[in-house]
């Protein structure tokens, strides 16, 4: 299970990355690491007491939201302080995302985990894959510049640092700067400003390869356009490989100069789209592989059918669902993965369930009238539906227990609670109400659906 723990503080910590300062995170999160896990609860090592201290009183608020982006799930936290001779370095250098922004070095610029090897050849990305590899390997031959675009998380920067990792085993002394167009735009505001404009252009403009994700945020930013310019004409007529992302296409970027416009697609435009239901199965399992976890196809097929359009959505259902059945202790299954995703609903969905849908659905199935399961009845034929009533209300909807209890006649809190316990426990060793509670969700699924 603590490998689900590392999983699961990876991806908040991933989420960190994206949320906090990057001297705050550089500082007090990038060196820790999880310690153990058990389903329930999270602790964290953390490599100092300055570090302990500083998270206890400034960032559990913070990290605790990371956390339920993450799992959407009741994990509790507490932080302690490392055993000195752990090789905390060795674990944690897989968080940087994009670190690469200082001086030229070829010392692991890129996301380790980001390379042609780990990236899912589909239909729909096997054109900007190919493209990939023949300017990594032929870097200015052939596509330059080599414009990528499309939505977000599709794969755009993975291929991207993929480009520049694989370049740099090519030829170990090429010059390989990747740089998010937001920190370009940022460190030329700076360079102005602290006369260091020299320093800036020579950074960008002595590099074999320029990599430059997100393009698009240069839109409207004018002297940072005309900057850009020139360091783009330096490094064409120089014969280097520049490669650009952007989330649309040069012709749609507004507020973009047309003499740049027309240099981005003066090479090779090539567009990634959301991958097809088997890429997107392909994906999870190459990723549940990676982790260390084995989950039969039905239950990847599942997660594929509810997240369409976005990899990194999917990435983060799959470790839902994980993180779930950590915490419920029950393998991972079509029933488990259903509930860890409920509230995933496909676009077309018209409104969420109320607790009258699921006690109707329900009081059919059993043939039971509703007064019956609102009613004080203790007969095994209206209490076990009403249980399960209750268990689906409180996985598929989004009210409280105190408030499932009052749409139950005015049932107390714990009632309910040990209803969804009660059932929860039965779920595990009773395949026949595995299949009931299929059916169940189901329909209730189509009743939502139908608005
Ligand atoms: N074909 C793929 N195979 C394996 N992993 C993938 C694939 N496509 C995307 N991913 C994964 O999905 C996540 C999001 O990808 P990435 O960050 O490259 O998206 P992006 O297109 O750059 O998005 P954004 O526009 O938000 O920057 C990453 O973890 C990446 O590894």
């Amino acid at each position: 299970m603590i490998n689900d723990g590392h999983l699961i503080w990876e991806q908040t910590v991933h989420v960190l990355h994206g949320t906090l300062e990057k001297s705050v995170f550089e500082t007090w999160i990038h060196l820790t690491n999880a310690h153990s896990f058990d389903g329930h609860h999270l602790t964290i090592r953390v490599p100092s007491p300055m570090a302990l201290d500083h998270i206890n009183k400034f960032l559990l608020d913070t990290i605790h939201e990371a956390l339920a982006v993450v799992t959407q799930l009741p994990i509790t936290l507490s932080f302690i302080l490392e055993e000195p001779n752990t090789n905390r370095i060795q674990q944690r250098k897989d968080y940087r995302d994009h670190p690469f922004e200082e001086e030229f070095t070829n010392q692991t610029p890129f996301n380790p985990k980001y390379t042609f090897d780990t990236f899912v050849i589909g239909e729909r990305n096997r054109l900007a894959h190919a493209a990939s590899i023949a300017v990594a390997e032929r870097p200015a031959q052939n596509y330059n510049p080599f414009f990528l675009y499309g939505g977000v998380g599709l794969g755009k920067t993975h291929l991207m640092h993929a480009v520049g990792q694989h370049a740099l085993r090519m030829n170990t002394n090429a010059k390989v700067v990747y740089i998010s167009c937001e920190t370009f735009v940022n460190e030329f505001v700076t360079a102005l400003q602290t006369r260091t404009i020299d320093d800036f252009r020579n950074k960008y403009r002595r590099a074999d390869i320029l990599l430059i994700d997100d393009i698009q945020f240069i839109a409207g930013k004018e002297s940072t356009q005309e900057e850009f310019f020139h360091t783009f004409n330096t490094l064409h007529n120089d014969h280097k490989q520049i490669v650009i992302t952007s989330d649309r296409p040069p012709k749609d970027i507004e507020r973009l100069e047309d003499r740049l416009r027309s240099r981005f697609s003066g090479g090779l435009i090539i567009d990634i789209k959301p991958p097809e239901f088997e890429t997107r199965v392909a994906i999870l399992r190459k990723k549940a592989k990676a982790e260390g976890f084995q989950i039969d196809n039905e239950a990847l097929n599942l997660i594929a059918t509810k997240v369409e359009t976005n990899v990194r959505e999917l990435e983060g259902a799959l470790i839902r669902v994980i993180a779930y059945s950590s915490m419920m202790n029950r393998d991972i299954d079509l029933y488990l993965v259903e509930e860890a995703l409920t509230d995933i609903l496909p676009p077309d969905a018209k409104r969420p369930l109320t607790v009258m849908d699921v006690q109707r659905v329900v009081c059919t199935h059993f043939h039971i009238q509703l007064e019956d399961m609102l009613s004080r009845g203790r007969q095994r034929e209206i209490s076990y539906p009403r249980q399960l009533a209750m268990y689906l209300t409180r996985t598929l909807t989004d009210l409280s227990l105190p408030k499932i209890g009052r749409e139950f006649g005015g049932r107390d809190h714990t009632t309910v609670l040990h209803a969804c316990d009660k059932i929860t426990t039965d779920l595990k060793a009773d395949p026949k109400l595995q299949q009931t509670l299929h059916v169940l969700r189901d329909q209730l699924m189509a009743t939502s659906h139908s608005g």
